[in-house]
């Protein structure tokens, strides 16, 4: 548990998740935890569980020691540049979960000296099963080991060069929206040779839990747990050819360039 006061600006689909995962791993307490936003009815879940949720950005900074900014990247220089005031680079640290936002453009937005940190996560943060990318530059060791720790507890973190920021948003991030469309797909499927849409979410979502963890914990490549999924003149070979005939691996190949390169060319 952290005794820091933790202030999440923006608080849309990504901070109200950071804040569920903060609360869930126990890593902050409600009383320590402020989410903003302009609208704050849409935040009343989190209000109910005792986080402070206000639209004034400046008191939200001033009171933090640790400021996650989670704006839409178009809008963050002109709210943040309002609130320049309150950043304080002696006992405060930024970070930034936002897209395409350099650590330059957010230590000019913050002031110079402000310790700043890039994380990438994505929305499982919201229970503990986050993919965090981070990187950071001129950040003491101590703040580096605390935000480290923190991504920590709300899923698996690692960390990259700041070049690699906007790959890890297609990666890890939209991959979050790439695997559900598989397991919809699926699910699609599954129905259509007999099962209810209730079993077949189920059965899809288990088996793809399956397959990650296959990965994860074995460190196995796919294609060696494949071999032992198709039998000769089999079911499976049969079905997955048919899928890349059909352009599978292509499309979603296809599909995270053109996602990154919405990134890097706009
Ligand atoms: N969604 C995702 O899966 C991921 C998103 N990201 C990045 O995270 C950032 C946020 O994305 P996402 O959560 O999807 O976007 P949302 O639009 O859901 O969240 C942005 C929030 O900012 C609030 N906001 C706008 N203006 C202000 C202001 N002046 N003061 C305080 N809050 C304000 C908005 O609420 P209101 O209008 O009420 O003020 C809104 O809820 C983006 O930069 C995105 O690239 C990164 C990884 C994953
Ligand atoms: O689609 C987007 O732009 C954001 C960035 C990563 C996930 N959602």
């Amino acid at each position: 548990m952290s005794s820091k006061k933790i202030a999440i600006i923006g608080g849309g689909n990504l901070g109200s998740a950071i804040a569920q995962g903060l609360l869930k791993s126990g890593f902050a307490q409600p009383a320590d935890l402020t989410v903003t936003k302009r609208n704050i009815a849409s935040l009343s879940e989190l209000q109910a569980l005792g986080v402070q949720t206000i639209s004034d950005n400046e008191a939200a900074i001033r009171g933090a020691e640790i400021i996650v900014v989670a704006l839409k990247p178009y809008n963050v220089k002109e709210v943040l540049a309002k609130v320049k005031s309150a950043f304080d680079p002696k006992r405060q640290v930024l970070i930034s979960v936002m897209t395409g936002v350099s650590i330059d453009d957010l230590e000019e937005i913050a002031g110079a000296g402000m310790p700043v940190v890039r994380a990438m996560p994505n929305t499982a943060i919201a229970i503990q099963e986050s993919m965090t990318c981070i990187c950071y530059k001129n950040v003491p060791e101590q703040l580096v080991t605390f935000v480290k720790d923190m991504f920590d507890q709300l899923g698996v973190t690692v960390s990259i060069d700041e070049k690699l920021m906007d790959a890890a948003t297609v990666l890890g991030a939209c991959g979050i929206a790439y695997a559900l469309r598989f397991i919809r797909a699926n699910i699609q499927g599954g129905i259509e040779i007999g099962f209810d849409v209730k079993t077949a979410n189920l059965i899809a979502a288990q088996t793809v839990k399956g397959a990650a963890e296959l990965l994860i914990r074995e460190k196995r490549h796919p294609e060696e747990e494949i071999d032992k999924v198709t039998t000769p003149k089999g079911c499976t070979i049969a079905g997955l050819n048919e899928m890349e005939h059909q352009g599978f691996s292509s499309s979603l190949i296809k599909g995270i360039t053109v996602s990154y390169n919405k990134i890097v060319k706009g």
